[in-house]
């Protein structure tokens, strides 16, 4: 029996672009597609796979998430992914549509390549690869090395790279496109976004379609479809790293880490939170999520922080039988010294 392939879409982006929104807001729009979603993420904390479950959407159950927690998608392909890939191809009810969010720090080549694998390649095809840019952040320079700085230092230093870890894997997600999303639109202005586009257009030699939004809304009928067949694109879309080391050495994540933080209840998450944002300025936390434990509240407090924006609401109610606990995955550079850092944030509470 003849089967029409799966499409498949790569949802990429840096660290707290807005990723799990815009999935969230595609779940709940779907129409009765069935979805089935593949959740990759930096750090030990499922925060994205537990947001994601919780938005009830019929079209994808909790049994459709499958999160992968191996380490970086596009480092552990051949162990985890195309295995995953391979039961889920096997399931009695295939999905009419796979989404995968590859994690903030991934590569999206890699992944994307995986699907000229023998047995992946003749059922699913890649539908498109989506790349979540943080407008505001890009509007901050965050995404920008000081070019003139850095090549002031490389005349005294020849080792020095000239793009730091994050600009490269901003490019190579940018470079891996079929559509690029400039989320947080909400957060910068009209001149701001203009230059954002222009930005972020002169990172990509293929010029694919950029568009603008809020919340990671945008329609399902954009997102889906694109039928693309990114796989057999491949070769024009090398990362920094693959056209360094031709001879195809792994790629790691050596330059950024992360940990979590476990946490008592916390009586005061106001004054928490306040001071939560001069510890991710001084020690250059790149993302901050979790959840805390209110005492008296029914509810558990969601954190997000994106550099040194940090958003909080009660997303739901804590389960029965589930053990209130305040925990908090931090993602930075290497350099970033997780020792002052866990006590900075104990010393918050
Ligand atoms: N103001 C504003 N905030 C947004 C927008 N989109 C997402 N956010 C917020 O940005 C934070 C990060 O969003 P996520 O969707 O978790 O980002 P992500 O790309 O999945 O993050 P990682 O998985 O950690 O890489 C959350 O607090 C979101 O509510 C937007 O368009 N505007």
């Amino acid at each position: 029996m003849s089967q029409e392939k799966i499409p498949a879409t790569v949802i990429t982006g840096f660290l707290g672009a807005g990723k799990t929104t815009l999935i969230r807001n595609l779940l709940q729009n779907a129409g009765g597609k069935k979805i089935a979603l593949i959740i990759n993420e930096f750090g030990d904390l499922g925060v994205d796979g537990d947001v994601l479950k919780g938005c009830g959407a019929e079209n994808c159950t909790e049994d459709d998430i499958i999160e992968l927690t191996n380490g970086c998608i596009c480092c552990t392909v051949a162990d985890d992914f195309i295995p995953t890939m391979t039961k889920l191809l096997e399931r009695d009810v295939r999905p009419d549509h796979i989404v995968i969010e590859t994690s903030g720090l991934a590569l999206p080549q890699p992944l994307v390549a995986a699907f000229n694998w023998p047995d992946i390649r003749t059922q699913v095809t890649v539908d498109g690869v989506i790349t979540v840019v943080d407008s505001a952040a890009v509007a901050a320079g965050r995404f920008a090395d000081d070019h003139d700085a850095v090549e002031a230092r490389r005349v005294e230093d020849d080792s020095l790279d000239h793009e730091s870890p994050i600009e490269e894997l901003f490019e190579d997600q940018l470079t891996c496109a079929d559509l690029i999303v400039l989320n947080k639109t909400d957060l910068i202005d009209v001149a701001g976004l203009s230059r954002v586009r222009a930005e972020v257009a002169s990172r990509t030699v293929r010029k694919p379609t950029i568009i603008e939004a809020k919340n990671g809304d945008v329609p399902i009928a954009i997102l889906l479809g694109l039928g693309i067949g990114t796989e057999a694109d491949i070769a024009n879309r090398k990362s920094h790293h693959e056209l360094e080391h031709e001879d195809g050495a792994p790629h790691d994540h050596d330059e950024f880490d992360s940990f979590v933080v476990e946490l008592g209840p916390i009586a005061d998450p106001t004054s928490f939170i306040e001071k939560l944002k001069g510890v991710i300025s001084e020690h250059d936390v790149l993302r901050l999520k979790g959840f805390v434990d209110v005492p008296g509240k029914p509810m558990r407090l969601q954190i997000q922080a994106v550099g040194s924006r940090i958003d909080h609401y009660f997303d739901r109610a804590w389960a029965p039988g589930e053990a209130r606990a305040t925990r908090l995955v931090v993602i930075g550079l290497h350099e970033m010294d997780e020792g002052i850092v866990r006590k900075s944030i104990e010393a918050s509470v």
